[in-house]
């Protein structure tokens, strides 16, 4: 999504909405988008999705399918419309790091999703104060090195970067763990989550199936670190059709030869499995070299020399421990207010002289992702 546009008014509905009494519960929300009236529930009830959609026409209730990761204890929250096609959701009582959030009824990843699902879709993405790092997709042929170079940006930034954990119906390896190296899955459970559009992407790797679900780049954007995702080329190459944006980089053997040897030495195929991976690697260093998929190729010939480049990629250096970016300080939300409009700016109004501000007009990124470049400030008139 580019800059947002001049903003829709809000339609947030009382209880009756073209004559349907909405039975709203305490804590509960309406909004109107066009011919439906969402229904934002205001409970903590794990058992329940938290989002019904009334049909105004037909009087009838929908249950859609939830995508992303919703927040966590959702009581009191104030909402508005924004551009007709995402709900502006701020929780009351709450921290501005983890106050803001956007409901996707109608942006082009929801269009899609329902193409594909057949249902009605909505999705969570968090609204993130200041500009969070893109993501990094690393690709690459089996043995070429990613796990390692990854694996040496986490050990020295640890605080920095954060892991997508796939999903993956191939056999654990020795010394790989359940939910730190992969989630390792049944093939008839993962199939069911890819239908049910848990997943960011997916793809048939060396004759198993592989994904990045939505939640896994949820939790390391939510701990505040930037989200590597080790994926082959079919994976980048989604990632790079969908709306999350990233940086993409591919990581390139010195020879083929080299190739082979790094992965024999490794020792954690059998022979037919590498002959497997020496296959496809040739397809796959074709396609690393598609003009317009990876904005980096790195050769990973001396992995120090390696490391380094990455590295200067990612402009961090030695000295760096901690997150890049300053991060924005912490505002605490009152436990009532309502909110205004003027123009790309939300006004938290509580009644105090002072008052805050939540600036939309640096907006960007959405569901499947965050929704990144938002500032929240203490405006004094
Ligand atoms: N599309 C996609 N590919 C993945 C994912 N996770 C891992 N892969 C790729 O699957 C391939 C095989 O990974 P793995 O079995 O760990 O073997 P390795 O590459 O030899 O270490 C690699 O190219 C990974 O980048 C994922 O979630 N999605
Ligand atoms: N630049 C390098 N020079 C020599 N060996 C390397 C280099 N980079 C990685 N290796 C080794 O090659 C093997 C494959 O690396 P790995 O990180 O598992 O690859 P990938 O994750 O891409 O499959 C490992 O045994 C690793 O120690």
């Amino acid at each position: 999504m580019g800059k947002a546009a001049a903003f829709f008014v809000a339609d947030v509905e009382r209880s009756f909405s073209n004559g349907f009494d909405l039975k709203l519960k305490d804590f509960e929300t309406a909004v109107a988008v066009g011919s439906k009236t969402y229904v934002i529930c205001g409970t903590d009830d794990p058992t329940s999705s938290g989002i019904r959609i009334l049909n105004k026409l037909t009087g009838e209730w929908v249950i859609p399918t939830v995508l992303g990761t919703k927040p966590e204890s959702f009581k009191g929250h104030s909402c508005v419309l924004l551009n007709k096609d995402r709900i502006l959701i701020i929780k009351h009582n709450s921290k501005s790091n983890e106050s803001v959030w956007f409901l996707e009824v109608d942006t082009q990843f929801i269009r899609d999703q329902k193409k594909k699902l057949g249902t009605e879709v909505v999705s969570w993405s968090k609204g993130v104060i200041g500009n969070a790092e893109l993501p990094l997709v690393i690709s690459g042929p089996s043995g070429v090195g990613k796990g390692t170079l990854i694996n040496m940006l986490m050990k020295e930034f640890p605080s920095m970067f954060g892991f997508s954990v796939s999903h993956t119906t191939r056999a654990p390896r020795e010394k790989e763990q359940n939910g730190v190296h992969y989630h390792f899955i049944n093939r008839d459970v993962m199939e069911e989550d890819i239908r049910s559009g848990k997943f960011l992407e997916f793809a048939a790797v060396h004759g198993n199936l592989y994904g990045t679900s939505i939640e896994a780049v949820d939790v390391v954007a939510d701990a505040g670190k930037r989200c590597i995702l080790d994926i082959d080329v079919q994976g980048a190459r989604s990632v790079r059709a969908s709306s999350l944006e990233a940086i993409f980089i591919f990581v390139h053997p010195p020879s083929f030869e080299e190739l082979e040897k790094r992965l024999r030495a490794r020792g954690t195929e059998t022979e037919e499995q590498i002959h497997k991976r020496l296959r496809n690697a040739k397809a796959e260093l074709e396609q690393g070299n598609s003009p317009g998929l990876f904005d980096h190729i790195l050769v990973n010939n001396d992995l120090e020399a390696c490391y380094k480049q990455l590295k200067n990629i990612l402009g961090i250096s030695e000295s760096m421990n901690t997150v890049p970016t300053t991060p924005s300080k912490v505002l605490d939300l009152p436990v009532d207010f309502s909110l205004s409009q003027i123009n790309e700016k939300i006004l938290i109004n509580h009644g105090a002289a002072e008052q805050m501000v939540l600036d939309l007009s640096l907006m960007k990124g959405g569901a499947p992702g965050r929704t990144r470049g938002l500032d929240m400030y203490v405006f004094d008139p």
